[in-house]
């Protein structure tokens, strides 16, 4: 079997020409230029890799986009009072914190302080509540874009057995949530499962979102199976997912690229959760 590619780019772009269009009713009939606030602390190479093509759309779209590169040695302190004086600004409608964060930073604390409003990629507790009890509220970008991937490409989730490989908050975890709400039987894969291939092979759906090149390869994976490679690591100076796409595009029958995947989805998603917490709505 050989794989139908997932083209991410594609389909974002779509999706990006009805945005552009939103953004521009917004401003005229309502005069609100939609903004976004993206923090970086530190050089983390995924990170910078998301912040260049988040760049790119905000000026393709219209979206008013203001950046915070700040350096590894950053004060928690800091950063708080940053995203506090982010939370109070008008012109600010969404906040992006891009994680990791250096360890001498607690995640917790510094994302329970972004406004639940602003949260436009569901890191806040009260927001990360409300998608565990399948209540309306920002969904997280990245898992956002992976279903509405597998619904352009009329891929059946309910009934289907899903693995997840990856437990964190951003993508891992809310991506198992929002496929049990969708009627997938759901599987999380971590670091400790004791048998990751016995785990995927019985799976008719895969994510993996770990960040290591290579970990998924073709012994793993059933003749048929949807895989959606969310990894990104850099491999020299090369972007990578976490699938080895030659030889699982063989068995597969649906598979995304990296680049061109998902990640190309997760920046789009973030243009439109930041519309929508502008207020926009369809
Ligand atoms: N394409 C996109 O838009 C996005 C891509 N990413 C990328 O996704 C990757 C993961 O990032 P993120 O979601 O933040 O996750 P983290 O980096 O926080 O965690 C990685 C996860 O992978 C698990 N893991 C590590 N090694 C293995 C292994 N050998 N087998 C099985 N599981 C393993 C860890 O398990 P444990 O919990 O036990 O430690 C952990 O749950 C990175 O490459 C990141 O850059 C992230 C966000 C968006
Ligand atoms: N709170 C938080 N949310 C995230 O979603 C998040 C984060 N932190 N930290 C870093 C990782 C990494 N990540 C990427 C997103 C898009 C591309 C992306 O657009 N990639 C393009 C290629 C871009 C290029 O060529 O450089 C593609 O795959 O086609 C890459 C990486 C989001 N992350």
């Amino acid at each position: 079997m050989r794989a139908e590619i997932i083209d991410g780019k594609m389909v974002a772009k779509n999706i990006r020409i009805k945005l552009a269009a939103a953004i521009k009713k917004l401003e005229s009939e309502r005069g609100i230029k939609p903004g976004l606030a993206t923090i970086i602390v530190g050089s983390d190479a995924a990170s910078l890799s998301y912040v260049k093509n988040k760049e790119k759309i905000c000026l393709e779209t219209g979206l008013n986009s203001f950046s915070y590169n700040l350096p590894e040695d950053t004060r928690e302190g800091d950063l708080i009072q940053l995203i506090e004086e982010l939370n109070k600004r008008e012109d600010v409608h969404g906040i992006l914190l891009q994680l990791p964060l250096p360890e001498h930073i607690s995640a917790d604390r510094v994302t329970s302080v972004i406004s639940p409003l602003k949260d436009v990629d569901c890191l806040n507790p009260i927001n990360l509540g409300k998608l565990f009890k399948g209540q309306q509220c920002l969904m997280p970008c990245t898992p956002k874009g992976i279903i509405k991937l597998l619904e352009e490409y009329k891929i059946e989730i309910s009934g289907k057995k899903a693995a997840i490989v990856g437990r964190s908050s951003i993508v891992g975890k809310p991506a198992a949530l929002m496929l049990l709400n969708k009627h997938a039987t759901v599987t999380i894969c971590h670091s400790r499962t004791a048998e990751l291939k016995a785990e995927l092979m019985d799976s008719d759906i895969i994510i993996s979102a770990v960040g290591k090149p290579g970990l998924i390869t073709d012994d793993m994976v059933k003749v048929g199976a949807v895989v959606i490679d969310a990894g990104t690591s850099v491999l020299n100076g090369k972007l990578v997912g976490d699938v080895d796409f030659e030889k699982v595009s063989q068995k597969a029958s649906y598979i995304t690229p990296v680049p061109g995947g998902v990640g190309a989805m997760t920046t789009t998603m973030l243009i439109e959760n930041v519309l929508e917490a502008a207020g926009y709505h369809e």
